[in-house]
C-alpha cells in the first residue's frame, strides 16, 4: 500500500491457500478472501451456529468501539457458484496493509451455505463495483471504493502465483510481481464487475470467434469459466478428454495429456495466454486416472469468467482510473 504521503509499506501479505488475505477490523486479524467478482464486505459473525464458526476467526463487534449497528439494515448474497450468505449490517474500522477506512460497512453473517464452513476463511471482501453491493436499504461502498481517494493510485493487483504465496498490492504496482510492459483493456463497469470485452479465443493454433463475448476478471472464482463453444473446442484438442456428468465438468486422462494453451482476448487488442499446464486443475476421482480441467463451462450466456487460473499466469490490475483492466505475465 502506498498512500499519498509515500509512507510505503509491504504489499498486503497473502497465504496461497484459498486466496486469504489477513486484515484487522477494528484490530481484530481476519482472513478474507479478496473477490473481485463481488461487493459485500462480510464477516463470520457470533450468530452462527458453533458448528459453522469451529475453527474460523469470529468478528466480535462487542468488543469494538468503533464499532456502529446501522439499524434496520440487511444483506443476503448469492454466489455466481451456489454459495451463499446474509444478515445485519454496522459499520467500524478496517485496515488493509496500513491504510484504514473508517466506517466501512462490515456484514455479519447470520447464515452461510456449507462451503464457507469448510474452506477456511472468515468471510469475503467484495472488490467488484459497489454497484452490486446487496444491503438495502442504503447500499454500502467496498473497502476499495471508500480507500482509493487516500492511495496512491486509485487501484489495487492480484498477484497470484501457483502454489506460491501471493499479495495485493493497494495503490501501486510491484514491479516484482510482474515481467515485462502491462497492457490495459477498457472495463465496463455496468453490470458491476470489472468486464472486458472477449470476443475471440487461440486454442491449438486456431482463432475462434464469440461475438459479443465479455469477459469478468474474478479473484473469487477458481477456474476459468468459458461459454460451451469455447470449452468444447478446447478439449477437442486433449485425447480423451470427455465431459463428465458423474464428475462434474471437463476431465481428461492424468497420464500422458499434455494440455494445450488457452489465448483468450482481453478489450480491443490483446490476448493472454494461459500455458496448459496451469489448466489442469486436480484429480478428479480417487484413484487419479482422470484429471478435472481448469477450464470448465459457464453455462450459458456471453459472459465469460476468468478466475484464479488465469491470475496464477498473470498479475491483474485493477485499475478506477478508466476504469481499465491490466496485465502482465507473472
Ligand atoms: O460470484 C462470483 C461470480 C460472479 Cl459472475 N464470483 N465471486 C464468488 N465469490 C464466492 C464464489 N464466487
Amino acid at each position: 500500500l502506498k498512500k499519498r504521503q509515500d509512507t510505503s509499506t509491504p504489499a498486503v501479505p497473502y497465504q496461497q491457500v484459498e486466496y486469504l488475505v489477513n486484515i484487522a477490523v477494528a484490530g481484530q486479524k481476519l482472513n478474507l478472501d479478496f473477490d473481485t467478482g463481488s461487493a459485500d464486505l462480510w464477516v463470520f459473525s457470533d450468530s452462527l451456529p458453533a458448528s459453522s464458526k469451529k475453527g474460523h476467526n469470529i468478528y466480535t463487534p462487542s468488543s469494538s468501539p468503533s464499532y456502529k449497528v446501522l439499524s434496520g439494515h440487511k444483506w443476503s448474497i448469492a454466489y455466481a457458484d451456489g454459495s451463499g450468505a446474509s444478515g445485519t449490517v454496522g459499520t467500524d474500522t478496517v485496515t488493509i496493509g496500513g491504510t484504514s477506512v473508517t466506517n466501512q460497512a462490515v456484514e455479519l453473517a447470520d447464515r452461510i451455505s456449507s462451503s464457507f464452513v469448510t474452506d477456511g476463511l472468515d468471510g469475503l471482501l467484495g472488490l467488484s463495483f459497489s454497484s452490486i453491493n446487496t444491503v438495502k436499504p442504503t447500499q454500502q461502498k467496498t473497502w476499495f471504493d471508500n480507500a482509493k481517494a487516500s492511495l496512491s493510485s486509485p487501484l489495487f493487483a492480484a498477484y497470484l502465483p501457483f502454489n506460491a504465496n501471493g499479495a495485493y498490492d493497494f495503490g501501486y504496482l510491484d514491479s516484482a510481481h510482474y515481467s515485462g510492459t502491462p497492457v490495459y483493456a477498457p472495463v465496463d463497469d455496468t453490470n458491476g464487475f470489472w468486464e472486458v470485452a472477449s470476443t475471440s479465443y487461440k486454442v491449438g493454433g486456431t482463432t475462434h470467434s464469440l461475438p459479443g463475448n465479455t469477459g469478468i476478471l474474478d479473484t473469487g472464482t477458481t477456474l476459468a469459466l468459458m461459454v460451451d463453444s469455447a470449452v468444447s473446442a478446447y478439449y477437442a484438442q486433449v485425447s480423451g478428454a470427455v465431459n463428465s456428468r458423474s464428475l462434474g465438468g471437463w476431465v481428461f486422462p492424468c497420464k500422458g495429456t499434455t494440455l494445450p494453451d488457452l489465448s483468450v482476448r482481453l478489450g480491443p487488442t490483446n490476448y493472454a495466454t494461459i500455458p496448459g499446464k496451469l489448466l489442469n486443475f486436480q484429480p478428479a476421482d480417487a484413484s487419479g486416472t482422470q484429471c478435472y480441467g481448469g477450464l470448465q463451462s459457464v453455462g450459458g450466456g456471453t459472459m465469460n469468467v476468468y478466475g484464479d487460473v488465469f491470475f496464477n499466469a498473470f498479475y491483474g490490475i485493477f485499475d478506477a482510473n478508466g476504469p481499465r483492466f491490466g496485465f502482465a505475465p507473472l
